[in-house]
């Protein structure tokens, strides 16, 4: 099988088009004054004094940084999909080492590792690399769990490009569970979602993790 192997160095963190495209969608969706308010009770809470200088901005800044931190949830990642190239390929795709960020909605500190992408499109059917790292971003840009996001991210490439396989291996640390709670600094998890050919040919699959170990 002839497999292109690709890796990706770079990932914007933000993708500015989305969020110009989606900028009505992210004023609908964010009350910045209602985040202002909630941090400033958080800072009150835990005994701090949100009027102190170097507080006196953070209720604004945190509302900025949700904006970014939580895009995701303004768009719908698989319209990343919508544009595919009439190219004769059927064989596997790789693109792995997709940086990824993002929040664990248990307790809303990041998680944050790689990314590994693989699919086989139908002939016809093949969309541009970069598009598998907005798909990757777009779930992970809002309040997940590691399980999810790697499921929604097969899902949506198998319904979208009608592909014949994908495999999706997430590697991540949660800060969960190293800076907090049971304090494992390191402990890594992997999780994995795989779905048509890739889930019914045992060699395929093998071949795909093989690539995305090296
Ligand atoms: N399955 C799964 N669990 C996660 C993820 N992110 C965080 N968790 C876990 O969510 C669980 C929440 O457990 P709880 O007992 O409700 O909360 P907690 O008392 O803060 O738990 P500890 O982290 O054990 O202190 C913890 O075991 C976390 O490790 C994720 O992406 N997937
Ligand atoms: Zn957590």
């Amino acid at each position: 099988m002839q497999l292109a192997d690709i890796q990706v160095k770079e990932c914007p963190q933000v993708d500015h088009r989305i969020r110009h495209s989606a900028k009505g969608e992210i004023e609908r969706v964010f009350d910045d004054a209602k985040i202002e308010h909630a941090v400033r009770m958080i800072l009150e809470a835990i005994g701090e004094d949100p009027d102190r200088e170097g507080l006196q901005e953070t209720p604004a800044r945190v509302a900025r940084m949700y904006r970014e931190i939580f895009y995701g949830l303004a768009e719908d990642p698989e319209l990343h999909l919508a544009k595919t190239f009439s190219e004769d390929h059927d064989e596997m795709v790789i693109v792995k080492d997709i940086p990824l960020y993002s929040v664990c909605e248990h307790h809303l500190l990041p998680f944050y590792g790689k990314a590994h992408v693989a699919y086989i499109p139908r002939k016809g059917n093949v969309t541009g690399l970069s598009k598998l790292a907005r798909v990757v971003d777009g779930f992970a840009r809002r309040p997940q769990l590691q399980e999810r996001l790697t499921s929604q991210i097969a899902d949506s490439i198998m319904k979208r490009l009608k592909a014949h396989g994908v495999l999706v291996v997430i590697e991540a640390e949660h800060m969960c569970m190293t800076f907090r709670g049971v304090k494992k600094p390191g402990s890594k998890t992997v999780t994995s979602a795989v779905r048509g050919v890739l889930h019914k040919h045992q060699a395929t699959r093998a071949e795909a993790f093989a690539l995305i170990k090296d």
